[in-house]
């Protein structure tokens, strides 16, 4: 393998980047800022700062949508930018692992990287869910019947992992994002109050779900509409849990799909190992105890969920036994 390595997962709200380098794991928020004469004048946490802001000269958006690339041109300027920030020495050369989420095509990636002028030796994908069950810890090539849940800003994955691959595997457009979009917009039937999107998010974070509890709130900062003025107001975690349960539910019900349509042999095993909660929501306070009680199956708690394809890719740069996880592209493969 060349010196430098790295294992990109391409999130929609962040992209994590382990580098063989320095083994360690680069993560900022995807995003970009582009002012009209200049291009792009910051990236990442940087321009995550200027969202909801900014000037109207400046365009601040995140370049990936839905799992997959919606700005070819800006992810590639990232990506670029993030690589020579975070590594020392040549770019030339390097080779790259992708984790490819589920109904994304592959050749994506491929062209994104291929795209970016650092002259890569060589682009290796692996699908996000054997990279996520490797950076669990697991042995997936050996493993039977694990049930992951991947549950990121834009989208929820349901996986269930056998010998290596996949099984079943079902993408629904629900996430972190569609869930802070139900909290501002019953603010706003409520209470009669505009608020952002960060500042959902932050209720989203820190009150989670947690049904009957008026006890816990947070204060929050949004535009009275009636009178046009900014106002504080204190919400609590009941309010929210009742905003959000519907967006909740419909990851429930995937869930219990895809268990209905697995084959008992592997059921077998998913009841003893457990599910596996991995993406940034899994921080949600009282998503594990929803899943597992609509379930009957135990959820397993993840340390920094979000992390886990990131951890898995570094486990396929530096443990070679799992190379044979990765495939090329069918224009790269007959090249
Ligand atoms: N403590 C928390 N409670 C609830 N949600 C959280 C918490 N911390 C982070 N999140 C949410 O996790 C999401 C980001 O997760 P992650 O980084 O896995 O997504 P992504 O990989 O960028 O998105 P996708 O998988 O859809 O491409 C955001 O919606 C963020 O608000």
């Amino acid at each position: 393998m060349s010196a430098q390595s790295f294992g990109c997962d391409f999130g929609t709200s962040s992209i994590k980047i382990y580098s063989k380098e320095s083994d360690t794991i680069y993560s900022e928020k995807n995003m970009v800022a582009i002012e009209e004469k200049k291009g792009m004048i910051a990236y990442g946490d940087e321009a995550f700062d200027m969202h909801e802001k900014a000037p109207a000269n400046i365009d601040v958006f995140y370049p990936m949508s839905f799992g997959t690339v919606a700005s070819i041109t800006y992810m590639q300027e990232f990506l670029r930018a993030f690589l020579e920030s975070h590594t020392k020495g040549n770019l030339k050369g390097a080779e790259f692992v992708i984790a490819l989420p589920t109904d994304v095509q592959d050749r994506v990636f491929t062209t994104l990287i291929q795209g970016t002028g650092l002259k890569s030796k060589n682009v290796a994908l692996i699908d996000k869910p054997v990279a996520a069950g490797l950076g669990l810890g697991l042995d997936v090539t050996q493993a039977q019947g694990v049930m992951l849940v991947d549950v990121g800003a834009d989208t929820t994955e349901i996986s269930i992992l056998s010998l290596g691959g996949t099984v079943t595997s079902k993408l629904i457009k629900v996430g972190g994002n569609k869930i802070d979009e139900a909290i501002a917009n019953a603010i706003r039937r409520e209470y009669g109050y505009f608020i952002g999107n960060k500042t959902a998010e932050i209720l989203k974070n820190e009150l989670g779900y947690q049904p009957g509890n008026t006890t816990d709130s947070r204060e929050i900062c949004g535009r009275n509409m009636a009178l046009g003025l900014p106002a504080m107001l204190e919400i609590t975690a009941d309010f929210v849990a009742n905003a959000i349960s519907e967006q909740l539910k419909s990851i429930v019900d995937a869930i219990k799909m895809i268990l209905e349509r697995t084959p008992p042999e592997l059921g077998v095993d998913i009841i003893r190992n457990g599910i596996f909660l991995t993406g940034g929501v899994a921080n949600l306070t009282g998503l594990d105890d929803l899943i597992a009680k609509a379930t009957n199956i135990r959820v397993n708690q993840v340390e920094r969920p979000e992390e886990c394809v990131a951890r898995g890719l570094a486990r396929v740069i530096k443990e070679k036994e799992f190379r044979s996880l990765t495939f090329a592209t069918k224009e790269q493969a007959y090249n």
